[in-house]
């Protein structure tokens, strides 16, 4: 008895709560829950009318349906038979009741304390089923529905703070199905047992069931629990699962501003607790009771609540979790102490991740390029920081930057909705550092990598010739990148669009993420290298088996790469054939003069010095210049741009705090020149006619030292998206967005009336940045879509052309980076007469730069142009207009 939880009271006690009139020693079923075998199958047996006998004796007790109250009228009457007569039987405790309940953390036996539940197994299941429908029907159904209502057609497309006041609206529904589908599938039962689904602020601290009490012991203990747990889960090889996991969700949503950051805490912190509680615990729990000891009920319920979050990473940290919510409502007996632990939980995770955010931090990055299997070595070394009292945000040797990860990712964010929302927005993420060297370096951490049980190996190419199967290699980098190499060079011929390097290197099934996509960068930029190498050496000849995709990354890898090592038939057929690829690739170098490989390579922006501008809005050019010359040594300011700073190759900037804050942008030398030959004066109005994602904007508005007006237009809502965050993010609040087709602008008109200045940078071909392209690297030769470009300078003359009619217009900048003249040069050509006519004249921006327009041009000396591989930036064009009668008063 005892070991079932049960404690001796008096009868008079049972009749007090019960309200029932009855013999005092009369013998009672002494566990009511698990009772139908032992003749108590009552569903709506009530606790309060469970009692323990003080005399033996008695085989049977009629219990009584007297009672005054409407439940009492429900129940049956029942013979209940005990045991041997000799047997002493006690009184039940009655679950409801607090006065034969111990206090105190290491009352073992009160753990196993089960609730009496009135209803049976069939309305759980189906209100279980119920909830699980709603969950998902809300989500996927309901709130899409609704979307598209009020316009919303692409979750991708919002903005973070959209997309948190979605999921606070997706989480309102939820809550409210799920406490609509409890209370349906309870109501008849009603009024309930005082201690179930109960929510009751007061005597917080009362013992023995102090609601806040109990939630407090659960506050503290909740992250030793979950971290002893992630940890020794790690220990048994659990972290080797790879996946999403419930924090990256919240990560992929929250931003910097405080609005979403308030819509997620609603969402995590107060409305998923009320309803998971209420479902999980309060409904599931009491429930299963009735079924199995309440300890595997609470373990069961964990177990359901762990796998509704839909992420297989973090489910041992939530079975864990969700088992001690379930212990302490054990004991509290009150929902308020699991929901404030869960909420406790939720609020403290998404602070530490929206500080990280505030620190500079980019969450979208981080969590996207976690592997599982840099849980140990977080936990590890958040061990280590807690000891040394630092933050919860640690940084890690990545190469020659660094990255910063959060002991955050340990943690899973306690509601599922959110991965409802991200389940519609999955997208590889771009890789920030992409320089080979670090790549390199970081394989060598996870090269060796096993294929975990989630991960789909990239099937090796089929069958060979003589239907023998061909070779795949054997580590799974170089597997996964001969797989992508082979998907893209597929696409280039057949010239598929919408296969992307980025897809087949960083998607979730790839292992080793980032180490795939450098793999298969480089060997792409070797391709033609290697692709000579491999015909003069004739490897392939000799093999059938080796298919050519994992020939190239294997020649890769022995000739320009980490090595190879004899792990497989490829590896050894590769490795036997060393010494005849060594002489192919002397010859090639040879054939074409080279010295080095490096002579044969593509120009691509790994090899390029960086550039970044610096937001004079936020920070100083003296004081970014300290600050990049403590994190990476050397750096110069560039000789021709004012706020330009130039930096090493090998730097990693795209994860620096200042470029994730909006300090310093990271922009190409060419494509800074517009704003700076425009050179506006504060107070001016200057119109941006296609001004996303918003580059040369907020350049604008830093030149006009954030005083007077940048109209920025771009009529692409995804681009115009991004238009204003990055306006936000530089804090250019001189900066008005305008979605339109700028075509359309009635630009005669008084509203544009004070425009002084233009700048035109509109869409174009792109082949100044071809460099940066997979494309590029495949074919480098330079096929041109004729009809494309003819179509894009037609575009390209009239917008400047539109451009002309605003009525107090005194400087235009048109730029496009593009190294086609007809894009560039033939479009100021065609407009000239017009400006003439309108009184503007040709300015010859920056007379410094070497390089101009097109020879062939009469005007082209007063154009600007920068060439992608001479000059090591974006190839680039760029003419000034300036109005006649003003020209002595600008200088
Ligand atoms: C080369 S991009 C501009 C880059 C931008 N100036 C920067 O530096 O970040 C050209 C932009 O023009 C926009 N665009 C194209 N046609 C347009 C039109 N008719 N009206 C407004 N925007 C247009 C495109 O959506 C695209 O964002």
């Amino acid at each position: 008895m005892e070991a079932l939880g049960w404690q001796q009271h008096s009868c008079g006690l049972l009749s007090r709560h019960a309200g029932v009139v009855r013999p005092q020693s009369r013998p009672v079923c002494r566990r009511q829950t698990a009772n139908s075998s032992r003749g108590c199958s009552s569903p709506s047996f009530s606790a309060q009318r469970a009692v323990r006998l003080t005399r033996p004796q008695q085989p049977c007790l009629l219990q009584s349906s007297s009672s005054s109250s409407k439940r009492d009228a429900l129940r049956p009457k029942r013979c209940i038979k005990l045991g041997s007569s000799k047997q002493p039987i006690e009184e039940v405790a009655d679950s409801t009741d607090s006065t034969n309940q111990k206090w105190g953390l290491l009352q073992w036996k009160e753990y196993n304390r089960p609730w009496q539940v009135p209803w049976s197994g069939s309305t759980v299941t189906i209100g279980m089923i119920a909830w699980v429908l709603s969950f998902l029907g809300v989500a996927l159904i309901l709130l899409p529905a609704l979307g598209s209502l009020v316009g919303i057609k692409d979750f991708t497309a919002m903005s973070g703070t959209d997309k948190a006041l979605y999921a606070l609206v997706n989480q309102v529904l939820e809550t409210l199905a799920g406490l609509g589908i409890v209370y349906l599938a309870t109501r008849k039962f009603m009024p309930l047992s005082p201690d179930l689904l109960r929510y009751d602020f007061r005597e917080p601290f009362a013992k023995p069931r102090g609601w806040l009490a109990w939630g407090l012991l659960g506050v503290l203990l909740s992250p030793l629990v979950v971290g002893a747990a992630a940890f020794a889960f790690s220990l048994f090889g659990f972290d080797e699962v790879n996946g999403k996991g419930t924090v990256d969700g919240v990560a992929q949503i929250l931003s910097l501003d405080f609005p979403s950051f308030a819509s997620l805490f609603g969402v995590t912190a107060v409305l998923a607790p009320i309803l998971e509680e209420t479902v999980f615990r309060g409904f599931l729990l009491t429930s299963l009771t009735k079924f199995m000891p309440t300890w595997a009920a609470v373990i069961a319920s964990s177990v359901a609540f762990g796998l509704a979050h839909l992420s297989t990473r973090d489910l041992p940290q939530l079975v864990v979790l969700g088992t001690l919510l379930g212990f302490i409502y054990v004991r509290s007996r009150n929902l308020l102490s699991p929901m404030l632990i869960h909420g406790v939980w939720n609020g403290t995770v998404l602070t530490i991740l929206f500080l990280l955010v505030q620190s500079g931090v980019d969450l979208k990055e981080l969590f996207s390029g976690i592997h599982i299997n840099d849980m140990k070595q977080i936990l590890g070394q958040s061990v280590v920081n807690s000891f040394r009292g630092s933050s919860g945000e640690m940084r890690f040797q990545a190469g020659c930057g660094t990255s910063t990860r959060s002991a955050a990712d340990l943690f899973p964010v306690v509601t599922p909705t959110d991965r409802l929302c991200n389940m519609r927005s999955r997208r590889p993420k771009p890789i920030s550092d992409r320089q080979s060297g670090q790549a390199k370096r970081r394989r060598s951490d996870d090269a060796e990598a096993r294929p975990t049980k989630r991960q789909k190996k990239p099937r090796p190419a089929l069958r060979g010739v003589k239907g023998k199967p061909l070779w795949a290699c054997s580590s799974v980098v170089d597997r996964q990148a001969a797989f992508a190499l082979e998907k893209i060079l597929e696409a280039h011929r057949t010239k598929r669009r919408g296969v992307s390097l980025k897809s087949l290197t960083l998607g979730s099934n790839i292992e080793a993420k980032k180490a795939t996509f450098a793999v298969t960068t480089e060997s792409i930029k070797y391709l033609q290298i290697i692709d000579a190498i491999l015909d003069r050496s004739q490897i392939l000849k000799e093999c059938s088996q080796l298919a050519r995709p994992s020939a190239v990354i294997l020649v890769y890898e022995l000739l320009f790469g980490e090595g190879v090592r004899a792990q497989g038939p490829a590896e050894r057929h590769v490795l036997s054939c060393k010494d005849s690829l060594e002489a192919a690739l002397s010859k090639e170098l040879e054939a074409h003069g080279a010295e080095d490989v490096s002579e044969l390579l593509p120009a691509t922006e790994e090899s390029r010095p960086r550039s970044v501008r610096v937001n004079t809005i936020k920070v100083t050019k003296e004081a970014a210049i300290s600050r990049l010359q403590a994190d990476f040594g050397s750096l110069e300011p560039d000789g021709l741009l004012d706020d330009v700073l130039i930096l090493p190759s090998s730097c990693a900037l795209h994860d620096h705090p200042w470029v994730k804050n909006g300090s310093l942008i990271l922009q190409s030398k060419a494509s800074c020149m517009p704003a700076q030959a425009l050179s506006p004066e504060p107070g001016w109005t200057v119109l941006d006619c296609c001004a996303a994602p918003g580059n040369k904007t907020t350049h604008l508005a830093a030149r006009l030292g954030n005083i007077g007006k940048v109209i920025a237009v771009d009529r692409d809502p995804v681009r115009f998206k991004r238009l204003k965050d990055n306006a936000k993010l530089a804090g250019a609040t001189c900066i008005q967005c305008i979605q339109d087709d700028f075509l359309k602008l009635p630009l005669d008109t008084a509203q544009f009336s004070s425009v002084d200045a233009v700048l035109l940078d509109p869409s174009c071909s792109g082949s100044g940045t071809a460099h940066n392209q997979v494309d590029r690297l495949l074919s480098p030769t330079d096929e041109v879509d004729c009809g494309r470009l003819e179509s894009l300078a037609a575009f390209q003359e009239k917008a400047l052309r539109h451009a002309f009619k605003l009525p107090k217009l005194k400087r235009l900048v048109y730029s496009t980076c593009s190294s086609h003249s007809i894009e560039g040069e033939e479009v100021i050509e065609k407009v000239m007469p017009l400006a003439n006519q309108l009184g503007f004249h040709l300015e010859g921006p920056f007379p410094s730069w070497h390089r101009r327009g097109h020879k062939q041009f009469p005007d082209g000396k007063l154009m600007v142009r920068a060439d992608a591989k001479l000059d090591r930036t974006d190839g680039f064009f760029l003419a000034l207009f300036s109005k006649t009668d003003l020209e002595n008063g600008i200088g």
